[in-house]
C-alpha cells in the first residue's frame, strides 16, 4: 500500500470533522474521495500533507508512519490545493522555480524540471507573464505545474477542477491520467461525481467525516443494482405524496425538491402506474418522468438519504 490511513480523527471544537477514517491507496492507482461540501475531505487530506494535527489515528505512507517532520517523505508527495497558492508577482516560470527549490532541486535538472512542468501544464509560451493575467484555469494549471515539479510519487490534488472553463477543465483531467500512466500514485478528491466516475480507478464516498463506502465504480453502483431512480416533473407541489409514495411497496426512498419528484424504487418493479396514480390523487400531473440509470448520486442517495448535488455547493462543471 501506498497510503493507509487508520482511524484517523479530526475534532474542530466539539466538531467532529473527521470520524475515524479508514483508507487504503494502491501504488499507481487514482483514488477518488467524494463527498458534499463539508464531508471532510479537505481536512483529511490537510492531515496527510502536515496542514492540520492529526487528533487520532495513524497515517502511513510508502510504508513508514507520517511524522509531522518527515522532511523526507514530504518531498515525494506534491499537493495541489483548493485555493490557488502561487504568487502574483512572480512571473509562472519563477513560480514554477520557487516550488523546485522549495523540494531541493537545483542547476540544469531544476530548470529542466520547471520547463517539463510548464509544458505539462499546458503553458509553454505563457511562462514568463505574471499569474494575475492569467484566466482562472491557467492559474489552476500553474498551481499544479508547481505541485508536480519534483516528480512526486504520491500527488494530492484537492478539488482542481472547481470554478473554470471546459477547455481547463478536460486539460486538467487529461493531465492527471498521463501522471497516472506515468505512475503517479493520485489522490483525487471532488464533489462532482461524473468527474470523479470517469476518472478515478477506485472511489470513496465521504460524508460526515466518514467513508460510508468504497470501490470500483461498478462496484459502488453493484451495491445497489437492485434499484432504479425514476425522476418525475410535476404540475403542481404537493408534499404530502411524498408520505404515500413511501408507503407503497417496492418504494425504497422518495424525495420532492421544488416540482422534481425522485423515486427510488427496487428494480423492475413496475410502480409506474400506481406513482402515477398518487400522483393524480393529490392533483397533480407528470409533466415528464424519466427512468435513470444507477450513477454515484444514487448510490450516496441510498446510503445517506440525502442527494450529493444538493447537499453540496449544487455547481457543476
Ligand atoms: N479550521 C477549521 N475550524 C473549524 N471547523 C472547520 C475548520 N476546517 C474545517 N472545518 C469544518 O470541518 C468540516 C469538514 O470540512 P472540510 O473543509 O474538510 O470539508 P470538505 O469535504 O473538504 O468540503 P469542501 O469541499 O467545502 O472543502 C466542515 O464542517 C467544516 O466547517
Amino acid at each position: 500500500m501506498l497510503l493507509e490511513l487508520e482511524s484517523l480523527v479530526k475534532r474542530y471544537q466539539d466538531h467532529l470533522a473527521v470520524d475515524h477514517l479508514n483508507l487504503k491507496i494502491k501504488e499507481g492507482e487514482i483514488m477518488g474521495l467524494l463527498g458534499p461540501n463539508g464531508a471532510g475531505k479537505t481536512t483529511t487530506l490537510n492531515m496527510i500533507t502536515g496542514l492540520a494535527k492529526k487528533d487520532a489515528g495513524i497515517i502511513r505512507i510508502f510504508g513508514e508512519e507520517l511524522h509531522l517532520n518527515s522532511r523526507e517523505v514530504k518531498g515525494k508527495i506534491g499537493v495541489v490545493p483548493q485555493e490557488i497558492a502561487v504568487f502574483d508577482d512572480l512571473t509562472a516560470e519563477e513560480n514554477v522555480t520557487f516550488f523546485g527549490k522549495l523540494y531541493g532541486l537545483r542547476g540544469s535538472l531544476l530548470r529542466e524540471r520547471v520547463k517539463e512542468a510548464l509544458a505539462f501544464s499546458g503553458l509553454t509560451g505563457h511562462e514568463k507573464q505574471f499569474p494575475k493575467k492569467y484566466s482562472g484555469g491557467m492559474k489552476r494549471r500553474l498551481n499544479i505545474a508547481c505541485a508536480i515539479v519534483h516528480q512526486p510519487r504520491l500527488l494530492i490534488m484537492d478539488e482542481p477542477t472547481v470554478g473554470i472553463d471546459p477547455q481547463s477543465r478536460s486539460h486538467i483531467l487529461e493531465s492527471v491520467r498521463t501522471l497516472q500512466q506515468k505512475g503517479t500514485t493520485i489522490l483525487y478528491t471532488s464533489h462532482y461525481m461524473e468527474e470523479v466516475d470517469d476518472l478515478c480507478s477506485r472511489i470513496a464516498i465521504m460524508d460526515q467525516g466518514r467513508i460510508i463506502a468504497q470501490g470500483t465504480s461498478e462496484e459502488l453502483k453493484s451495491m445497489i443494482s437492485s434499484e432504479e431512480r425514476i425522476d418525475i416533473i410535476l404540475s403542481e407541489i404537493n408534499y404530502s405524496l411524498v408520505d404515500e409514495m413511501k408507503r407503497l411497496p417496492g418504494v425504497l426512498e422518495c424525495h420532492l425538491e421544488g416540482k422534481k419528484l425522485t423515486v427510488l424504487v427496487q428494480k423492475d418493479s413496475g410502480l409506474i402506474g400506481k406513482i402515477s396514480q398518487i400522483i393524480g390523487r393529490f392533483d397533480s400531473e407528470i409533466r415528464s418522468l424519466q427512468v435513470e440509470k444507477i450513477t454515484l448520486e444514487n448510490v450516496f442517495l441510498t446510503l445517506t438519504g440525502k442527494s450529493l448535488r444538493d447537499s453540496g455547493t449544487g455547481e457543476q462543471p
